[in-house]
């Protein structure tokens, strides 16, 4: 299984996917990874997330993470469905110890000093600054890496096209998450999809 240094630097941006329908996971997963973007977080807010991992995991390609991995028992389901990676939203010693004792990388979320200083603690040194954008933006991702100068980070809640490069440019920041490459209901939308991939995965202009 990958390592999420692997992970994290495999593509500037990791799509965040809400699968309503089984049907949509495959010709979603070829799209993004034709288009440059093999890492995909399938987030546990459908009752299709489970199915969708089993699916996509099987694509030639494509790193399939969980993303809204609350609890242990989302991490081991997680897991048993093939997923590489599991993403959370913020921490819980519970969800710690799972993820210290299974397969796969967890990527929590912080969003505070405390939650940093907690996530060091459990040993994480890979992190997903959530909700970015309101969480401080870039001016608190920045203090916050200089003081804890050894953590990299992945911006997710509030990207979009239009600020993505701005997070990028940041040297803490190997990637950047996001819902705006494939926005809920637009999942069968190949062609607009794959566009806005291939822009992401392009070199920062
Ligand atoms: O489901 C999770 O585990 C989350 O942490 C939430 C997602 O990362 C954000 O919802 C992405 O937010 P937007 O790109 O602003 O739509």
């Amino acid at each position: 299984m990958p390592d999420l240094a692997t992970i994290m630097t495999a593509a500037p941006v990791i799509p965040v996917l809400v699968i309503d329908d089984v049907a949509d996971a495959v010709p979603l997963a070829e799209t993004l990874v034709a288009a440059g973007l093999p890492v995909l977080e399938v987030t546990f807010r459908t009752a299709a997330a489970l199915d969708a991992i089993r699916a996509m995991a099987k694509v030639p390609g494509a790193i399939v993470g969980a993303g809204t991995v609350l609890d242990p028992d989302l991490y081991t389901a997680a897991v048993d469905a093939g997923a590489s990676f599991a993403v959370s939203p913020g921490l819980t010693d519970r969800l710690a110890r799972a993820a210290a004792d299974g397969p796969a990388p967890l990527l929590p979320g912080v969003a505070s000093a405390s939650d940093i200083m907690r996530a060091r603690d459990h040993g994480f040194s890979r992190l997903k600054f959530f909700p970015a954008s309101i969480a401080g933006g870039i001016p608190a991702l920045s203090a916050y890496a200089s003081v804890f100068g050894d953590l990299r980070f992945c911006p997710t809640g509030g990207i979009t096209a239009d600020n993505a490069a701005d997070w990028l440019a940041l040297p803490f920041v190997d990637c950047v998450g996001g819902t705006w490459i494939v926005p809920r209901g637009g999942a069968r939308d190949l062609t607009a999809i794959a566009e806005r991939a291939r822009r992401a995965a392009a070199p920062i202009a």
